[in-house]
């Protein structure tokens, strides 16, 4: 173990507890400032600062503290690590760590499976008895998941080019796009800005099909992003027709453009910065419309454990809210006979099933289908999907 790399991991992690900072953005911040730093040190900082924070109250239990130092001590024993002399920290003994494991099982869930007390009792009211399993699956590490750009290659020619290149890969069977890679592994920046293939979650794949999206059609995504699902619908419409990605961030859709210009040339996304005008404009214009909403995102723990010590109860209330608007307001852009389809990464179903009830409440849609994609079931990020059609 190097003094540097070590002392990085803790300054990383510093900043996700002490300033809110996100994880993932600390990290790429850290490797673009030291270039020099190799594959295995890049792993040894990035699997430090992960495990750390996805299980910061197990390991603060272990160590009997919760300096950062003394839970990265705790990590690097269950790494297999032995701590070096140089190392220092207020808490229990590599020995006492160890033997602590063993009353871990028998600690409340919240510090087991490390999570805000908070958040706990909420997943529990909510969820009921398979609260239990969704967060242990939501605790687990997983694996990149690709989107095959089908306007540029397919599935098979992906998997060639990627093995040309020394890439593993498997193909996901009930995804006909998909391909993973193993376990633990990462698509560097080349690969990643080619445009044959986007990085996408196996859940995030199910939710564009569920439009049915036709060539030809006109399908407004209400809340693009950068573009994740939108990309998606131009390859199934097999880029004939109109999409409208729309997004009141406009940084995201600068994003999404530079995304859309690399899947392809001539590709038939329009971005639309939402404003004060977008409803009336858009009255009654889309075929098909996505509304996949601003969440708690909670869904998504494996990927960014870093988010469940940034939540707070009162923003899941603010998003909420959100949802309920977004939904009766938005849903006028659909045609009458369109196909809707709301989507959240969220497991809570206040986020999910209650907001599609009050869409069906005020009358004027139809349900079709729901579905709820489970990380303990399939093993993806959690996502809920409903699919409606307007009368
Ligand atoms: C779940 S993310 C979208 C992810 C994206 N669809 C994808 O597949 O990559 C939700 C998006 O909603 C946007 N958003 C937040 N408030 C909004 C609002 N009032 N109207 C439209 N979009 C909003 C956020 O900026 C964010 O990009």
């Amino acid at each position: 173990m190097h003094r540097i790399l070590a002392h990085a991991a803790t300054d990383i992690i510093k900043s996700v507890f002490h300033e809110h900072k996100v994880l993932d953005r600390c990290l790429a911040q850290a490797f673009e400032a030291n270039p020099k730093w190799g594959k295995r040190d890049r792993s040894f900082i990035a699997e430090t600062c992960f495990e750390v924070v996805r299980w910061r109250r197990a390991l603060s239990f272990l160590a009997d503290s919760e300096d950062v130092e003394a839970l990265c001590a705790a990590q690097w024993g269950r790494m297999g690590y032995e701590l070096p002399d140089w190392w220092t920290y207020h808490g229990a003994s590599a020995d006492e760590m160890t033997s602590r494991e063993a009353e871990l099982p028998q600690q409340a869930r919240a510090i087991r499976e490390s999570i805000p007390d908070w958040l706990d009792v909420l997943g529990l009211e909510e969820l009921g008895a398979s609260w239990d399993s969704e967060l242990a699956a939501l605790n687990q590490r997983t694996r990149v998941y690709l989107r095959v750009n089908t306007l540029k290659t397919s599935r098979l020619a992906a998997q060639e080019w990627l093995a040309s290149q020394n890439i593993v890969i498997e193909e996901v069977s009930h995804l006909p796009d998909a391909l993973a890679l193993m376990p633990g592994k990462t698509l560097a920046k080349k690969f990643r800005m080619d445009g044959r293939v986007e990085i996408q979650d196996g859940g995030s794949q199910m939710i564009a099909p569920l439009l049915a999206p036709q060539a030809g059609e006109c399908i407004i995504d209400t809340c693009a992003g950068a573009g994740g699902k939108s990309l998606h619908l131009a390859s199934l419409m097999q880029n004939q027709g109109r999409i409208i990605a729309m997004d009141v961030v406009p940084r995201k859709l600068r994003e999404l453009e530079k995304r859309a210009q690399r899947a392809h040339p001539k590709h038939c996304i329009e971005t639309h910065r939402i404003d004060a005008q977008t409803i009336v404009r858009y009255k009654e214009v889309a075929d098909r419309l996505l509304i996949d909403a601003p969440c708690s995102g909670l869904g998504t723990l494996k990927r960014q454990p870093d988010l469940k010590w940034r939540l707070q109860p009162e923003t899941i209330n603010k998003v909420r809210a959100i949802q309920a608007e977004i939904l009766s307001d938005y849903s006028s852009m659909l045609k009458p006979g369109g196909r809707l389809v709301y989507a959240t990464c969220s497991v809570l179903p206040s986020e999910n099933h209650a907001n599609t009830a009050r869409l069906l409440e005020q009358g004027g849609f139809r349900l079709v289908e729901e579905h709820t994609i489970s990380p303990a079931t399939c093993g993806y990020d959690g996502f809920y999907a409903a699919v409606l059609t307007k009368i």
